[in-house]
């Protein structure tokens, strides 16, 4: 069964229906900085969080671009830092992690904390709720909590519930991802962190890209778009703050791996 959380279409949304053009060929300058969400943009979604499926010419080609990007490259997830070094290896290249509450300029700069930790009792009462409810699967991060409710799709009007009542009660803010409903501190989402990123001497002026699928990367397209750059939309078309489109996952490898094969431009 699809859920609209994983392909909320433009109907859905009432927009008119009109789809994004592909973006030019990637061009690696001085002013080209780029951002990239991980799950649905460079790994295909899998049925759990352990279960995606890193391309064997992934971590290559992301610390491949780094270095052409003189490091004006981060990845922007909503994953924990640690889950993305355990699915990818110890890369050297910056990131932000748990919805931007995880930043990491660079791999020996040394992780900083962008949000305050969740308050106690958030973690314990959405595991209560996932124990209530068939044993939906709980990813507490250290910044935020996500509960996955794909092997449970019956749950999802009621974790919305659930959630959205801790959200008001102790001023979080809830992200509704695919097939997952995630807490996280007030301030802290991609386009935060994208904007954490914009400030660090290298990224300071430059025109930023930012390729993502969900709608927790809709932030981060807006704040690309602040910065003169441009988002990418990753997947079916719909309602969104990016100016062009790649129709999936092998799409966004092919674009990034043909930049490699450009000649350096001034
Ligand atoms: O910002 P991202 O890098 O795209 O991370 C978003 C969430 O991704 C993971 O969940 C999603 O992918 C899983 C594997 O494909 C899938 O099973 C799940 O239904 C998706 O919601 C991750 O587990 C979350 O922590 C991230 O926030």
């Amino acid at each position: 069964m699809t859920d609209p959380s994983d392909t909320t279409s433009l109907a859905e949304h009432g927009a008119e229906k009109r789809d994004l053009p592909q973006p030019p060929p990637l061009r690696i300058t001085p002013r080209t900085a780029l951002f990239l969400d991980f799950d649905g943009t460079l790994v295909d979604i899998a049925d759990h969080p352990d279960a995606v499926v890193v391309a064997r010419s992934l971590p290559a080609l992301i610390e491949a671009l780094a270095r052409r990007l003189d490091g004006r490259l981060a990845l922007v997830s909503g994953r924990s830092l640690g889950a993305l070094e355990a699915l990818l290896g110890s890369l050297d290249v910056a990131m932000a992690g748990s919805h931007g509450g995880e930043f990491r300029p660079a791999a020996d700069g040394g992780i900083h904390a962008l949000a305050d930790p969740l308050p106690d009792g958030i973690v314990d009462a959405l595991s209560g709720f996932a124990q209530a409810n068939g044993g939906l699967l709980v990813e507490p991060k250290p910044f935020s909590v996500a509960v996955h409710y794909r092997h449970h799709p019956h749950a999802r009007d009621d974790l919305l519930a659930c959630a959205e009542g801790l959200a008001t009660a102790h001023g979080l803010k809830m992200k509704h991802g695919k097939q997952v409903v995630e807490l996280v501190m007030p301030g802290s989402d991609k386009g935060s962190a994208v904007a954490s990123f914009m400030e660090l001497d290298g990224f300071i002026g430059t025109q930023p890209l930012f390729v993502g699928d969900d709608v927790t990367d809709e932030d981060a397209f807006r704040a690309v778009a602040r910065f003169g750059g441009n988002g990418i939309l990753v997947g079916p078309m719909r309602a969104t703050a990016a100016t062009w489109r790649l129709a999936d996952v092998a799409a966004v490898h092919e674009w990034l791996a043909a930049a490699l094969e450009e000649k350096a431009h001034p």
